[in-house]
């Protein structure tokens, strides 16, 4: 150290207390950065590498730095990848210290906790998000997002469900505390890990006492019970290292965060991880894209306060019959009086982001554009109470009471703040004329001066015959009169000499001099007096900041509904019937989102019936490209439409509230996991049979098919049997499968229908109906779709006679199936796989060989018997 210059001997000790971040060193005009940190950074901003001496050892120090005016989109660009900044500011006037100047960290920005709207985007909320695992398998979740002050905080059971919650939340961050490090409990989480800052938190701020005091202390209550909180501990414990971090990071400046909503999941339609993505709520499979989800398609809002909220309807749907039909009822009201919806909808054009406005303003880092666009945004308000005034449903009546003007706060705004400001606070020009008095006068005293210095050129240019003559100004010589050299021979006595150029001269007089320090002085003193202006302003308007933010919410609400009910109207919905009983009825329903997108063909539409009776568990079979796995999507989105008080795309529905929607789609591989394509779909099986409830939607799209087929035909048939036979999980199912087999199911078991999809055949082709009908299909018509999809005809000519030989039961020894051309292939020694019927005997046998008749009741008996009648 004592070989270091003073300078970066301060530089490391104030990085040592922030190892985890860049940090931005300020020196004069300049953030700059030092050691790895620079390394880093000019790899990342693409900026120059230098160095200096002076490190230790003598050794060169790397470098690198950016202008501090220009310093936010640097920032940005190393929060995007996902870097945390220190900025460590000059706290003392360097003029006034003698020796080195006092520097300070006065905020780190990371990916959680940014504000500026360059890295935010608007129709997401940006989380910070904290999970806390407790001894006892319960897992306290708490999420912030900074930009707005929304704070909330859950508790589920077991790490499944926490991951859940972070898949909703889509976090830009997460704390964990620091143990986790070692035994990261993000195993087998990879995809949802990837592409977040993990930041940990050291243990002991867990600590119980120390987290309750935080929390009090934060929110001013006596006890978490205050904010609602009653009953939660580590869900507390996860938001309170929230709070702390927020200390380390923002150095106070977090008062704007006033609430702390706690929910249970169960107050809402429970989707996991996986459901959400199946069913492509608010990005595609594929792309990720929300064009192509249902979010994409909803999502008409005006404001991006109403885009985020509509998010997180769409992430929470509801299973209070009361609520939805609330929101349905507004909807309702919307869809049939297009000249409200309509006017509501261009008010709310012109409302920006109050919720991160009121963010902004609260950690002092608006501008005065961003309280014009405040005032722009009130002004808008009393036309839409008007338009609200006469609706008579009570969500739209209980918004309009709680929508806030803010008169005064538009007023204080358009009388302090001109109407088009600069985006520099400290140059002045921001604060209107006549607001206060002092300003007026230091600016007539500013204008004034302007206006002799107009009068003196011209009072110069006179007396010298230089009509070439000019007053100018620059920062270092002040007010100057320039001449140019030819004209040199004509200046009088009285110029004094300031500085000479290639063609001409600078000159100075004291009557010059006299009027510039007036002049001068006045914007000095304006520029100061403007800033100071600004901010008293600004506090004000800070301290409104909780009416503010329940006026977004409200407005937010009202644009997520005209958003709903503009879809609702132009494509047709129909509003459902909600209620606890036990029937899922849908009359002609189309897919919300396939129906929209593919324009190239009609949409057919299709009925449904679940329900806990003989409508249990609908088996559809079909042929490849029917339209299996749309029909089942489209279903499990009416329904979640539905709760979350949309209207639905269909003629008639009826919905008693479902508690829970499980899908098990397609193949989705998951290498990130680093598990096969059939380890999967059975972890998700397993799971559905472990949650599932009489109450839940269950969508089995083809399980079994990722192993071979008997293994498939069984765990299928299997799991069919179980949602039927185990009272605790007998959900409403709907079971597309390619096993024919299964539709025999329906044969022994009451609650149990088949369905399947038509097909025309034609000239050895199939014409897709999409019109699902009750009753099995016979046939796959996997080749003719493979022929579709352009397989060479030598390879579909040989699938037809496979499928002959094996339709036939033309099998040669050990269950291959016998090939009617080309060239004998011998026989393997052992068949990987027999066929149905000799596996049958082998089974049969064993399961004979394996009774002990002596320990059997007769009752037992019976039922043996029963199922080697069934096997045969
Ligand atoms: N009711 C419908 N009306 C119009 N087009 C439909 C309908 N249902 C599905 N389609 C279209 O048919 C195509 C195939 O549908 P889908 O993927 O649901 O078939 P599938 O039976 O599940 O096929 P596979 O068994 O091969 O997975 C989709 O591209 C979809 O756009």
């Amino acid at each position: 150290m004592s070989e270091l210059t003073p300078m970066m001997r301060q530089y490391l000790e104030i990085k040592a207390d922030h190892p985890d971040s860049i940090l931005f060193f300020r020196l004069g005009d300049f953030y700059e950065m030092f050691l790895d940190d620079a390394v880093k950074a000019s790899r990342i901003l693409d900026i120059t590498l230098t160095s200096r001496g002076k490190g230790g050892d003598g050794a060169d120090v790397p470098l690198c730095g950016v202008p501090f005016h220009s310093a936010a989109p640097y920032i940005a660009k190393l929060i995007e990848a996902g870097e945390k900044v220190a900025i460590c500011e000059q706290v003392e006037d360097p003029k006034a210290t003698k020796g080195i100047v006092k520097r300070q960290v006065v905020k780190v920005v990371t990916p959680g906790l940014v504000v500026e709207s360059e890295s935010l985007s608007p129709k997401e909320n940006n989380f910070l998000l904290s999970l806390f695992d407790g001894d006892n398998g319960r897992w306290g979740v708490a999420y912030l997002d900074i930009s707005t002050g929304e704070f909330r905080l859950t508790e589920v059971e077991g790490h499944d469900a926490a991951w859940g919650e972070v898949a909703c939340a889509n976090p830009r961050e997460i704390l964990v505390p620091a143990s986790f490090r070692e035994n990261m409990r993000v195993d087998g989480r990879g995809d949802l890990a990837a592409g977040r800052t993990f930041t940990y938190v050291d243990d002991w701020v867990y600590d119980r006492d120390y987290t309750e005091r935080l929390i009090k202390n934060h929110f001013g209550v006596a006890s978490p019970g205050a904010l609602g909180c009653d009953g939660y501990t580590e869900g507390l414990q996860a938001a309170a290292a929230v709070l702390h971090y927020l200390q380390e990071t923002q150095k106070g400046r977090v008062d704007h965060i006033r609430e702390l909503r706690a929910y249970r999941t169960q107050e809402f339609l429970v989707l996991d991880e996986t459901t959400r993505r199946n069913l492509e709520l608010t990005a595609t499979l594929s792309e990720g894209k929300r064009r192509g989800s249902l979010l994409g398609l909803l999502d008409r809002t005006a404001t991006a306060m109403g885009g985020r909220k509509l998010r997180q309807w769409i992430n929470y749907p509801l299973v209070i019959v009361e609520k939805i039909k609330e929101r349905q009822d507004a909807v309702g009201e919307l869809v049939n009086d297009p000249v409200l919806r309509a006017g509501i909808r261009e008010a709310l054009e012109g409302v920006y982001d109050l919720e991160r406005l009121n963010g902004r303003i609260s950690l002092a880092s608006s501008g005065a554009k961003d309280l014009v666009a405040l005032k722009a945004s009130l002004q808008r308000i009393p036309h839409l109470l008007s338009l609200l005034e006469s609706t008579g449903t009570a969500l739209l009546g209980e918004l309009c009471k709680g929508i806030d003007p803010m008169h005064e706060v538009a007023e204080l705004i358009g009388r302090g703040i001109v109407a088009d400001p600069p985006f520099v606070l400290r140059e002045g020009g921001i604060i209107a004329d006549g607001y206060h008095a002092e300003l007026d006068e230091l600016r007539a005293i500013s204008r004034e001066g302007k206006g002799f210095i107009a009068r003196l050129e011209a009072k110069e240019k006179a007396r010298t015959s230089i009509s070439s003559l000019k007053i100018r100004y620059n920062k270092v010589f002040g007010y100057y009169i320039e001449v140019t050299k030819t004209n040199l021979g004509s200046i009088p006595e009285d110029y004094i000499r300031r500085q000479t150029l290639a063609n001409a001269e600078r000159f100075i007089t004291p009557e010059l001099k006299e009027y510039e320090e007036k002049v001068l002085g006045a914007e000095e003193r304006i520029v100061e007096l403007e800033y100071s202006l600004f901010q008293q302003i600004r506090l004000s308007v800070a301290a409104e900041g909780e009416r503010l933010a329940r006026t977004a919410d409200r407005l937010a609400t009202l644009d997520v509904l005209a958003s709903l009910a503009d879809v609702a109207h132009e494509r047709n919905y129909c509003r459902p019937i909600i209620d606890d009983g036990d029937t899922l009825s849908i009359s002609e329903g189309r897919h919300p989102v396939v129906e929209a997108l593919n324009v190239s063909e009609r949409f057919v539409p299709n009925d449904v019936l679940l329900d806990n009776g003989e409508n249990q568990l609908v088996i559809i079979t079909g042929p490849n490209m029917a339209g299996k796995s749309t029909f089942m999507r489209q279903v499990a989105l009416i329904v979640l439409m539905a709760q979350l008080g949309s209207f639905v795309p269909a003629t008639e529905t009826r919905i008693g509230v479902v508690d829970r929607i499980f899908t098990r789609v397609g193949a989705s591989d998951n290498l990130a996991r680093g598990q096969s394509t059939f380890m999967v779909e059975m972890m998700e099986t397993a799971a559905i049979l472990r949650n599932a409830t009489p109450k839940s939607l269950v969508v089995l799209d083809e399980i079994g098919r990722g192993t071979s087929t008997f293994d498939g035909v069984s765990i299928a048939w299997a799991v069919a049997e179980y949602l039927h036979d185990t009272a605790r999980c007998a959900a409403k199912t709907l079971f597309a499968t390619h096993y024919h087999e299964l539709t025999e199911l329906a044969v022994t078991r009451g609650r149990i229908k088949n369905c399947n999809v038509a097909v025309k055949e034609w000239n050895d082709q199939v014409i897709f109906l999409r019109k699902i009908v009750e009753g099995g299909a016979s046939h796959s018509y996997g080749i003719q779709v493979a022929r579709l999809a352009g397989l060479p005809i030598e390879v579909i000519e040989r699938a037809k006679e496979i499928l002959h030989n094996l339709e036939k039961g033309e099998y040669v020894e050990g269950g291959v199936p016998r090939i009617s051309r080309g060239k004998k292939v011998a026989a393997p020694k052992s068949s990987p796989q027999l066929s149905l019927f000799e596996q049958g005997d082998d089974l049969l046998r064993q399961r004979l060989a394996g009774l002990n008749i002596a320990a059997l009741t007769p009752l037992e008996a019976i039922n043996i018997l029963d199922e080697l009648k069934r096997m045969v």
